[in-house]
Order: C-alpha cells, then structure tokens, then sequence
C-alpha cells in the first residue's frame, strides 16, 4: 500500500522536532498553502501552520499523512488493485488501528521516533489518540480536538443512515463501479447533504438562511430554500473531489472506533496514554458533543482540563476556528521554551 504525505520545514538532526497532523473524514494531505494541481481544495488549516505561525515551520517539521482508505493519494478502494482494475468494493475494511499502523510504518520510513505533538480533529482526533494508546512511548504531546474515545450510538446512526444513502444509489453496485464511467454520485451527495447538517450547529443554519427562499426560487412551486442550496451546494462540492467507496470505507472505520476495544474498556486504554495533552471540544457540536471531550480528559492522566473553543458553528468549529486551535497548539509546543501564545480572538461574527 501507498501513503501520499506532505511536509513543510525540516527535520532537525536530533529528530526531536516532528509533528503529525491528522485530517477527518473527506480532509487530505494538505494542511496549508493555496488550492493547485493535486490539491482540490486550500489548505484546511492554512493559518496554523507556516513561518511565524503556531506550527512555526522554522522550527517544527510537520507531517501530515492522507489517511489509508482516502483517495486523495493514499492507496484506497479508487486505487489500481494488483491484477484487477481497481479495488472497489474488495478494498479491506479498516479500522483506526490499521490506519495508525500504517502512519507508524510512515513515521519509521522518515526515520521519526518520536512525535514532538501529534494533532487531530474527529476522525483525526480518533487516529491521534490512537497513537497515543498504541504507542505511548513515540508521542510526546497529544491535542484532541473535538473527538471521542469510542463512536456513539448517535455518531454510528447518523454515518449509518449515510452508508445507506451511498449503497442505495444504482450506481453503487456493490462499490464496483470504478471502471464503469459513473459512480454512486446522488448517493454521496446526499451523504454529505445529511453530514453536513450535523457539522453545523442549529442557531447558525437559523440566523444564517432562516425561512428565506434561494434567490427568486418559489419553494411553494418547486423551488428551494436557501439552506437547501446551500446543502446542495455542499454536497456537489464533494461529489466533485471525493471517493464515495472512500467515504464508506472511512465512515465505516470511523463507526467501529472503541480506544477501549481488546484492551480492557475505554478507561483501562486511557490509562495508557502518557502524552502531555490537551483535549477541546466546541460548545455548539451537536455531534460530536463536549461530554465525549470530558470523558477523554478526565481519563488521561496526563491531560489538562477540558478546553472548549468558542464558535457558533457546531463541529466544524475545530476547522473554522483557526485562531482558538493555534492558541491550544501554542500552549502544548511553547509550554517550557516560550512565551504564552496570545489570546485568541473570538470567532468570526456569524454572516
Ligand atoms: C480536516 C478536514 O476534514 S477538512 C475538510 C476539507 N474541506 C471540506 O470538508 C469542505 C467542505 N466544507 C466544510 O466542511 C465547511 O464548509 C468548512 C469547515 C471547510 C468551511 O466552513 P465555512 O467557511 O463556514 O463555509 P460554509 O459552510 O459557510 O460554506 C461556504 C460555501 O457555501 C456557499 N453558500 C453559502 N450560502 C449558499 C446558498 N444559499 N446556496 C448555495 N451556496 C451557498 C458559499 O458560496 C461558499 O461556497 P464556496 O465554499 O464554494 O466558496
Ligand atoms: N467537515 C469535516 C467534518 C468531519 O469532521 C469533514 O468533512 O471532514
């Protein structure tokens, strides 16, 4: 298998300054700089890392992996298969686990021993926590960004009904359709459609679109409402730029996580972990909810108390508000060499 990573600074001789970064669900490699061949998208965390920023790549060296089972590079059920066209629906299932594993085969390759800080937000956040129960004695400092110990029942119904949404798409055909000149498109769009209403937070859908209808559309006469456009408008966006057999295989991996699983109960692997750590939630996620971040830091020993970032915009506050996670950031790498990071600004007004 093949893993597509991007770096930015340099490894120092020691190999004391390496920082992994780890996307969620349909995010990449590409952490920071503009969109370009190879990146559909900017970076998603363009303001964290950088010269002079709180991943100050003058100083740190920072690795950010494309997850195995995306498409975007890391071998996947869109990649050529070993005497087959593709892999499709034969693609392995995964788990966080297996996902680390190969981060770890990554880190090894680069000849890092050690992460000086390993940072994630929710599917992240699974992975970097699993670095830190897999392999405590490689992970100096941990931040947990808006991600739980175990999927809930909540979490696997909402990818569930999402899971369906792809296979029942004709397309779908058992996730064999790589070579078919059509995929199960309708089905991802509405998978998104329906995550993305649970990434944002209800009063903001409200004060954002409110009742209003989409430009001159009629939504008595068939028309929609803006927040109607503004899901389709999402889900075409992902359609265009990402694998549905992807999006299944992370989905399901994401619905098995249990840090707990095989090791005794969440608590007994909490227990494991040894990093310096900081874990945030955001106040408005109603996906994942700060209760799931509570339990993390109140398991890990070595975990300072839960931090909330302050945002409007539900779960994807950790991708939105930038300046918040390079304070929590600041706080982890500056914490005996530096001055404290300053205060964050408060989030960006609501539109
Ligand atoms: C680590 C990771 O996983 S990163 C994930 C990588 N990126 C993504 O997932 C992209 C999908 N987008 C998202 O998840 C979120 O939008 C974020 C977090 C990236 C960005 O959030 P925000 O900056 O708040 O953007 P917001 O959700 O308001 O969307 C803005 C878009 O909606 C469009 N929009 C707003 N209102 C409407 C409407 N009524 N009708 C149609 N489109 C609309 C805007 O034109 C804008 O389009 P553009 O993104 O093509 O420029
Ligand atoms: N917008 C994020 C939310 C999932 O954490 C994504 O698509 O990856």
């Amino acid at each position: 298998m093949r893993l597509a990573f991007e770096t930015w600074g340099r490894l120092a001789p020691d190999r004391s300054n390496a920082v992994l970064v780890l996307h969620a669900l349909t995010g990449d490699s590409h952490v920071a700089g503009p969109a370009g061949p190879g990146h559909p998208t900017p970076g998603w965390w363009d303001g964290l890392v950088g010269p002079g920023l709180a991943l100050d790549t003058d100083r740190w060296f920072v690795v950010a992996p494309n997850v195995l089972g995306g498409c975007q590079g890391s071998t996947g059920p869109s990649s050529p298969r070993p005497g087959g066209p593709y892999w499709g629906g034969d693609f392995p299932f995964l788990t966080q686990r297996d996902q680390v594993a190969a981060e770890a085969g990554l880190a090894d390759a680069l000849g890092i021993d050690r992460w000086a800080l390993i940072v994630g937000g929710s599917m992240g956040g699974m992975r970097a926590l699993e670095w830190a129960v897999s392999y405590p004695e490689r992970t100096d400092a941990l931040l947990l960004l808006a991600t739980t110990a175990a999927a809930s029942a909540e979490q696997i119904a909402w990818a569930g009904v999402q899971l369906h949404a792809v296979r029942s798409d004709p397309h779908w055909h058992g996730g064999h359709y790589h070579d078919t000149g059509r995929g199960p498109h309708a089905g991802l769009g509405l998978a998104r459609r329906i995550a993305h209403v649970t990434y944002r937070s209800e009063p903001e859908l409200q004060l954002r679109f409110g009742r209003e209808p989409q430009g001159t559309e009629d939504p008595w006469h068939g028309g929609r409402y803006q927040v109607e456009s503004y899901l389709d408008h999402h889900a075409a966006k992902l359609v265009r730029r990402f694998d549905a057999g992807s999006y299944v295989v992370l989905s399901e991996a994401m619905n098995n996580h249990d840090i707990g699983r095989g090791r005794g109960g969440v608590r007994a692997a909490l227990r494991r972990v040894t990093a310096r750590t900081l874990v945030a939630g955001v106040g408005s996620d109603r996906l994942y909810p700060p209760s799931q971040q509570a339990e993390l830091a109140a398991g890990i020993a070595s975990a300072d108390h839960l931090r909330l970032i302050d945002s409007p915009y539900g779960h994807d506050g950790f991708l939105i508000e930038v300046e918040q996670v390079a304070a929590l950031v600041g706080e982890l790498v500056h914490r005996d060499s530096s001055p404290p990071a300053p205060e964050p600004r408060r989030h960006r007004p609501l539109p």
